[in-house]
């Protein structure tokens, strides 16, 4: 994780909260420059059926997500096999806020279509952006955060995740892969005996290291969910080898006031 951001640090300097245009061409740049120290952007998957899902399966590397794991473990969260599931809120432990940094530095330097910039403003369009911008600028971007640790067989019922809870959640997934579906929220009355829209679920696969970034629509138009009982987790056609799982999940709570 360190690694990451101080290349990161290293090579753009810190990031700034301010948003005026000279801001937004030093943003650009930085963009220019992180294709040069990285090579090849990470790649962004955009989930074509779902507005406002993007996926990116390199977000961390092996040794990160296992430095990741090694510092969840060491919260002691997990010792008592009775628990399996961990909430924080306010100020989160050093690695959820260095994770926080990484998923920002990964959303302000990733791959963009220059052609989706107005280059008199330098303002990039809602399409082109893995998040909505004006959230970027939100301090701190999450201040919520929930571990998930699934033993083979157990998931997550479908839902959407709660009012109370901003737009924008950032989701990461450790060991075990697994598939998400998601399925729209509205009860259409099944017509001709067709089948109803919410019941068709649109299958997401959740590799180790993988950044699922879940916005707009597909934050309160879509719920979600995992089925990790048996013969519910097929991709390829394949059924995927079932261990532990657990996933990040980073989310900044709506201002009470
Ligand atoms: O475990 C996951 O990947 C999903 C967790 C989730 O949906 C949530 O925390 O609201
Ligand atoms: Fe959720």
């Amino acid at each position: 994780m360190d690694e990451y951001k101080n290349l990161i640090v290293e090579a753009f300097g810190e990031s700034s909260e301010d948003s005026d245009d000279d801001d937004r061409r030093q943003q650009l740049q930085g963009r220019r420059e992180a294709q040069l120290v990285f090579g090849e952007n990470p790649k962004w998957e955009r989930i074509s059926e779902i507005k406002g899902l993007s996926l990116c399966r390199d977000f961390l590397t092996p040794d990160q997500q296992s430095t990741l794991l090694a510092s969840i473990l060491r919260e002691g969260w997990f010792n008592d096999a009775s628990h399996n599931q961990a909430m924080r809120f306010g100020d989160l432990p050093t690695w959820a806020k260095e994770l926080s940094t990484c998923v920002l530095e990964l959303i302000r330097y990733s791959d963009y279509d220059p052609e989706s910039v107005d280059t008199n403003t330098c303002q990039m369009d809602e399409q082109a952006c893995v998040f909505p911008s004006e959230l970027l600028h939100r301090v701190p971007l999450f201040n919520q955060l929930i571990v998930n640790s699934y033993q083979p067989g157990e998931g997550i019922c479908a839902h959407v995740d709660l009012m109370r809870f901003e737009d924008g959640i950032a989701l990461v997934s450790l060991e075990s892969s697994c598939v998400m579906h998601f399925s729209r929220v509205e009860n259409g009355v099944a017509t001709n005996g067709k089948q109803n829209e919410a019941t068709i679920k649109i299958p997401v696969y959740l590799t180790p290291g993988s950044l699922l970034l879940i916005s707009g629509e597909a934050r309160y138009q879509w719920k979600h969910e995992i089925n990790r009982k048996p013969g519910f987790q097929k991709w390829d056609g394949l059924e995927i080898d079932q261990k532990r799982r657990t996933s990040i999940t980073l989310r900044k709570l709506c201002n009470s006031d």
